[in-house]
């Protein structure tokens, strides 16, 4: 797919020259390997402009992105500011590396909270309430029916 996007005119650049395009006047952002040049749009972006800058100085925004579960209309919108792939790009899950290109590009140090995992497994107080709630109808029953009446 990136390589459609670089014969569709699109340039390639090295993760390194995506280094130095976190500024207002001129921010660039790596998702999926590919380089968009948000600039115009940070304005505009309804998360915010704070998260684009930090999103582009880590180095590699696709974590963050795809955290934020973007629309399909969010997705659609992002071919309007592609301006290129990256050469050799290495997913950040692909390598536990905290490079993306070269050792002359920042860390991801960045990375939005995860909320993924597993739900939290049932704990024993999830049995033992309906078991105490149980218990006491119980109690309660065997009360009114045998000694109340008594
Ligand atoms: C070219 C890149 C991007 C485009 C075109 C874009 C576009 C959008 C759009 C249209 C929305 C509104 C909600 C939706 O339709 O999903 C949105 C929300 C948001 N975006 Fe982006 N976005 C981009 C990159 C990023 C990046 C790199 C981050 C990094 C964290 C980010 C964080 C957020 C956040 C936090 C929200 C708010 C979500 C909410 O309030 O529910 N976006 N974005």
């Amino acid at each position: 797919m990136a390589e459609d996007e670089a014969a569709s005119g699109k340039k390639l650049i090295s993760a390194s020259d995506v280094v130095g395009h976190a500024s207002r006047k001129d921010c660039w952002v790596v998702i999926h390997g590919k380089v968009y040049d948000v600039t115009k749009f940070l304005e505009d972006h309804p998360g915010g402009e704070d998260v684009l800058l930090h999103a582009s100085a880590s180095g590699d925004a696709t974590e963050a992105f795809e955290d934020v579960g973007h629309s399909t209309s969010a997705i659609s919108m992002m071919n309007n500011y592609l301006i290129g792939s990256i050469k050799d790009y290495v997913p950040p899950s692909a390598s536990e590396a905290t490079t993306v290109g070269g050792n002359d590009v920042p860390p991801n140090f960045r990375r939005m909270p995860q909320k993924k995992g597993p739900p939290a497994p049932n704990t024993f107080l999830d049995f033992l309430l309906p078991l105490f709630v149980l218990g006491l109808a119980f109690a309660a029953w065997y009360y009114l029916t045998f000694i109340a009446k008594a």
